[in-house]
């Protein structure tokens, strides 16, 4: 829980399915925020400018906690409440609603267009390896089967929430041949591969790829195998923290997402990790994929500056460095 005015019901229950993963996939929740912080502006009845300040930036402390490691939240945020300006309620309010429009409107965009650029890089006739469930890797597949291409793929499971499922049951919505692995089956199946084709979470300066646990294995065997390693992620996935040094935070999520309470008693005393993401150092990325272009993970850098500059904001932040809660207010 963060400090700070009432929130609306929209912020809170957004921000408990965030929480959750009833809502997930980095560009889903980005959009997800976004639309809360819409809400929150359109509901809110504060009747100073200042106290709305403090109520959206209170909704975005409660929507940026949810979850650590997918900086297209913070970037939601970034875009939206950055944008927020006027000298009254009314001026405020419109000014979010403004900029929550525009931030969907150029999510769905940039994500056609890093599919056009993604589908340059699938031939007629072959076969990608997925882990997880990105609609940014997906919008390649279903670009290039736009451009009439055959396509089909092999998709990892992806332990421990089986998000290779939902990826299964996409693919085979737009027509392409699936063949579903258990996780540890992917090195056998990486000779039936032309590519790797996985989305990610954020992106750091240095071009390494935070992506689901386990995209880094898939990477190294992929490279030893030959198979090439294309990163589908939307600009919104650039994580400017980086730039300044700071490390980008692996979530850790509940130990009962590994194993059952049961099954483990049965077991008896044993520890249990759950890292719900891992980084693949830049060197066995071949192409990361944005609406602006592909690029060598190594000049990623270049593309982060241009947009976010030598560092970030952090609006859902008190300027004064106080909690928000009422004493301090
Ligand atoms: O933005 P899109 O491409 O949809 O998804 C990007 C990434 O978000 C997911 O994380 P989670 O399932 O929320 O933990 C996966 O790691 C996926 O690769």
């Amino acid at each position: 829980m963060t400090d700070g005015p009432p929130l609306a019901e929209a912020v809170e229950a957004t921000a408990d399915d965030i929480a959750t993963m009833e809502i997930r996939g980095a560009a889903t929740i980005a959009r997800a925020a976004a639309e809360a912080v819409a809400e929150q502006a359109a509901e809110t009845d504060a009747d100073t400018p200042a106290a709305f300040e403090r109520t959206m930036r209170h909704a975005g402390r409660r929507l940026y906690g949810t979850r650590p490691t997918a900086v297209s939240l913070p970037n939601a945020l970034r875009y939206t409440l950055g944008r927020m300006a006027g000298d009254d309620v009314e001026t405020l309010r419109s000014s979010l609603l403004a900029a929550t429009t525009a931030f969907t409107d150029r999510l769905d965009r940039a994500q056609r267009d890093l599919g056009r650029v993604g589908a340059n890089r699938i031939r007629d006739g072959d076969t990608v390896m997925t882990h997880c469930h990105s609609t940014d890797a997906l919008a390649c597949v279903e670009a290039a089967v736009g451009q009439g291409k055959e396509v089909s793929a092999i998709v990892k499971e992806t332990r421990p929430r089986n998000q290779g499922h939902i990826t299964a049951t996409e693919l085979r919505e737009m027509g392409v041949d699936v063949t579903l692995v258990v996780d540890s089956a992917a090195r056998r199946y990486l000779d039936d591969a032309d590519h790797v084709l996985v989305g990610a979470d954020s992106i750091a300066a240095d071009g390494g790829v935070v992506n689901k646990i386990g995209t880094s294995g898939l990477a190294v065997n992929a490279r030893e195998r030959g198979v090439p390693i294309m990163v589908a992620a939307q600009t919104i996935k650039l994580h400017p923290d980086t730039l300044t040094g700071h490390t980008v935070e692996i979530e850790m999520r509940d130990e009962s997402e590994v194993i059952a309470d049961d099954a483990r008693a049965d077991i008896g005393d044993i520890a249990v990790e759950n890292p719900a993401f891992d980084v693949t150092p830049p060197r066995y990325v071949d192409a990361i994929v944005t609406e602006s272009g592909q690029f060598p993970p190594e000049s990623i850098v270049t593309l982060m500056r241009e947009l976010f500059g030598e560092s970030a904001d952090r609006p859902w932040e008190e300027p004064d460095g106080t909690t928000g809660s009422a004493s301090s207010a």
